[in-house]
């Protein structure tokens, strides 16, 4: 069943201004163009994409962070932008900066976090405890968010987005400060989810670690699915490129045909 979905989801920014002029500069182009992805219970999908392809519009879209203009988004069945408490209950996300607050200790951030997502205040310290050492910060339990090294935090950062066990996951670069120790964590974090029924999106520029952890990789190019790929199988950066080279290809003759 699906858990996450986004069907032809479109959205353009205002073109940029100058500090110094009213006037707007650039071309506003479309972060998103008909985007649709599915994300089924039980399964985990990576979303790959070069530098500016979409993928954390779209992601901040599934977090309630964008109202597209025009598309239908739905997190468990239900619009992202008006989720109801008990549905928000069981969704996680990281995407931008994690829900991380600077001045409270790594413990103190989880315990907040099971509470901020409707555990129990029985779950809260047993939850905080397991959160804390399956990410690897218990010797970091006492310490200030602040204090922490950019990777502690990212790891903090998804433990509280994970705590409560959500049956839907959105995690928009999950490992890209990770050493190698916690991207096996998270992959591991991310795959346990999953066989507990969660469906996971997750986007990353690390092709290799996408491979490991993902059972569908998606390509976005241009604000629209380009390609989807089976993570077994020969060298995913050939037929990345060779999709988005396509993709790009293909481009001028779609436009042509939307202006006849
Ligand atoms: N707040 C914003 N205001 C204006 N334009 C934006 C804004 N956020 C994103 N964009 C533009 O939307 C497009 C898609 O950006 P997005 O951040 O979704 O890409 P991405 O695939 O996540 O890229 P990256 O891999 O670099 O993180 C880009 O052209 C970007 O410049």
């Amino acid at each position: 069943m699906t858990a996450l979905s986004l069907d032809s989801i479109s959205h353009t920014f205002p073109a940029s201004r100058t500090p110094w002029s009213r006037r707007r500069v650039g071309l506003a182009r479309p972060a998103l163009d008909g985007l649709t992805l599915h994300v089924d219970h039980g399964e985990v999908v990576a979303m790959i994409g070069l530098n500016g392809a979409g993928k954390t519009t779209a992601l901040r879209a599934l977090a309630g962070r964008l109202s597209p203009d025009s598309g239908t988004v739905k997190i468990l069945g239900h619009d992202a932008a008006e989720l109801p408490r008990d549905v928000a209950a069981q969704f996680g996300h990281v995407v931008d900066a994690p829900l991380v607050f600077a001045d409270l200790t790594v413990t103190e951030n989880l315990r907040a976090a099971a509470r901020l997502h409707g555990c129990s205040s029985g779950q809260t310290e047993e939850l905080a405890t397991a959160a804390r050492s399956r990410l690897g910060l218990d010797a970091w339990a006492d310490v200030r968010a602040r204090a922490l090294s950019q990777g502690n935090r990212q790891r903090l950062g998804i433990g509280g987005a994970t705590i409560h066990s959500p049956r839907a996951l959105v995690l928009d670069e999950p490992t890209s400060a990770l050493d190698p120790r916690g991207v096996v964590i998270v992959r591991e974090l991310v795959r346990d989810l999953a066989a507990q029924g969660a469906a996971v999106l997750v986007s990353s520029h690390h092709l290799d670690e996408v491979s490991r952890i993902a059972d569908r990789i998606v390509a976005v190019h241009a604000g629209h699915v380009v390609d989807t790929f089976a993570p077994e199988g020969p060298d995913l950066e050939s037929r990345f490129f060779a999709s988005v080279l396509a993709a790009e290809r293909e481009e001028p003759r779609a436009a042509m045909r939307r202006e006849a």
